[in-house]
């Protein structure tokens, strides 16, 4: 049995949906300890140091229409920094005849427009966004679209459609045909429902970085967090939850959270076995499959940029986030293409090469969340029918078990923000279980 009797709730993983449950359970009068796989608290946020510069792998960015990330910016005292990425002056993105040169005006005006035209039903799908199911009949009905099916319906121009197919394919794991349409004409809905509110899901952020505001909310959760702590085992016996960890050691609770992706759910042996919903969305995967966050210092005589490369290429959108000097920027880009494999510095500078031939490269950080075991993906977003099929089960304890990652998330599906929300949710379900 565990070491320490000084607790009486676990929480499993200390990413912002683990340490916002623990907090909470702590406001309520329980007492968590925290077990979590890695050195580090964060999960899929982790701030820092790149040659002096701040920069994330993970979860960099909040919005202001992200409410309860802004109560916690707020709680905390920590302000939120417009205005952090460099305005675009130019943008090189996809033509019949491979990439082109554009103005930052016309590339992105035009994927603006096309944003607003494919996600111009979004308000009727989802009148209160934050209930994601009150219009359960249209939204069954259009959970069965990908997001492809539903660009296919629209009959756009062939240069419009690789643009926003491209767009979109990047947040749903480097293809439109993975992510369900309802996933994102619900993001529109949640910033509001216009073009204004989408483009604040990007370049605002905490002064201080994410890992300083999680901190923070650890410092008032008054846990102990066991770091390097795996977890392999959840056995439930009516009366206690008995948590087993790589080394064997084991710890016993009254209640616990489990506060890991949903794609780490298929790592951990559940007893008794984990819901038909739970295991479904644990084998199909919540999170994007691959998901590489790259900065790239480089040389060269050209101004901030946007680039997009095709739906599916090794490394989009790369973007100016810092002017450093006259002639050197720091670049940020995504990959979702698992080809990509950014521990070869000749691979990252042949693909720059190829996207961006002005730009030297001096060096370079990344971070592959594909190929981390305690993520197995990058953000959440759901693929064709999970929305209507999982929520509002997915959300529910499993006997004296709660739920929290922002791929179970109501609102702010994918986001830290909705980390944040679950792991209010799972303390209050595991308050109650424990009383
Ligand atoms: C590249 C990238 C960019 C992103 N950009 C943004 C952004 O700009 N804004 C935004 O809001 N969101 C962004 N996100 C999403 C955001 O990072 C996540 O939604 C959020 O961090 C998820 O928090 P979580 O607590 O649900 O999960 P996690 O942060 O993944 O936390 C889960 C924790 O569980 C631990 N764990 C896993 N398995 C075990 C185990 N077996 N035993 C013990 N512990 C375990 C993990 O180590 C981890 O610490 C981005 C994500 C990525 C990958």
């Amino acid at each position: 049995m565990g070491d320490y009797r000084d607790y009486d709730a676990i929480v499993i993983g200390a990413g912002f949906a683990g340490v916002t449950a623990a907090r909470e359970l702590r406001a309520r009068g329980l007492r968590p300890v925290i077990l979590e796989a890695r050195h580090r608290i964060g999960g899929r946020t982790w701030t820092d140091d790149f040659d002096g510069t701040m920069i994330e792998y993970g979860g960099g960015w909040l919005s202001p229409h992200q409410s309860l990330a802004m109560q916690e910016l707020e709680r905390y005292g920590i302000p939120l920094v417009e205005g952090m990425l460099a305005t675009p002056e130019w943008a090189v993105f996809p033509t019949e005849d491979g990439l082109k040169p554009f103005s930052a005006d016309e590339a992105l005006g035009r994927l603006g427009k096309l944003l607003t035209t494919i996600f111009e039903d979004s308000g009727e799908l989802f009148p209160h966004p934050e209930h994601p199911m009150l219009r359960a009949d249209l939204v069954t009905e259009q959970d069965r679209l990908s997001l492809r099916d539903h660009i296919d319906r629209l009959n756009l121009a062939p240069r419009d459609d690789a643009w926003i197919s491209t767009l979109v394919g990047g947040f749903s794991g480097g293809s439109s045909r993975v992510g369900g349409y309802t996933a994102l004409a619900h993001w529109w809905a949640m910033t509001g429902g216009h073009l204004e509110g989408w483009i604040t899901i990007e370049g605002q952020a905490p002064r201080s970085g994410m890992s300083a505001l999680l901190q923070e909310i650890l410092n008032d959760a008054q846990a102990r967090v066991h770091l390097n702590t795996p977890v392999t085992a959840i056995a439930d016996d009516g009366r206690a939850v008995r948590v087993t960890t790589a080394t064997g050691r084991e710890f016993s609770a009254p209640v616990a959270v489990v506060a890991v992706p949903t794609n780490v759910w298929r790592t951990i042996d559940f007893a008794p076995g984990l819901p038909e919903i739970h295991a479904e969305a644990a084998r199909q995967g919540v999170s994007v499959d691959n998901s590489s966050r790259v900065w790239l210092r480089v040389r060269g005589d050209f101004g901030p940029v946007h680039v997009r490369d095709v739906e599916g290429g090794l490394l989009t959108p790369l973007f100016t986030h810092t002017v450093l000097s006259d002639n050197e920027q720091l670049l940020t880009g995504y990959s979702q293409n698992k080809q990509l494999d950014t521990s070869r510095p000749e691979q990252v500078r042949e693909v720059l090469a190829r996207l961006l031939p002005q730009a030297e490269l001096v060096s370079y950080r990344a971070y592959d969340w594909g190929r981390d075991p305690y993520a197995l993906g990058g953000w959440a977003l759901r693929r064709t029918g999970q929305l209507s099929r999982h929520l509002p089960r997915i959300q529910q304890p499993h006997g004296r078990i709660t739920f929290a990652n922002d791929g179970i998330a109501s609102g702010w599906h994918g986001f830290i923000d909705g980390a944040i929300e679950t792991g209010h949710r799972a303390a209050e379900q595991a308050a109650a279980l424990a009383a």
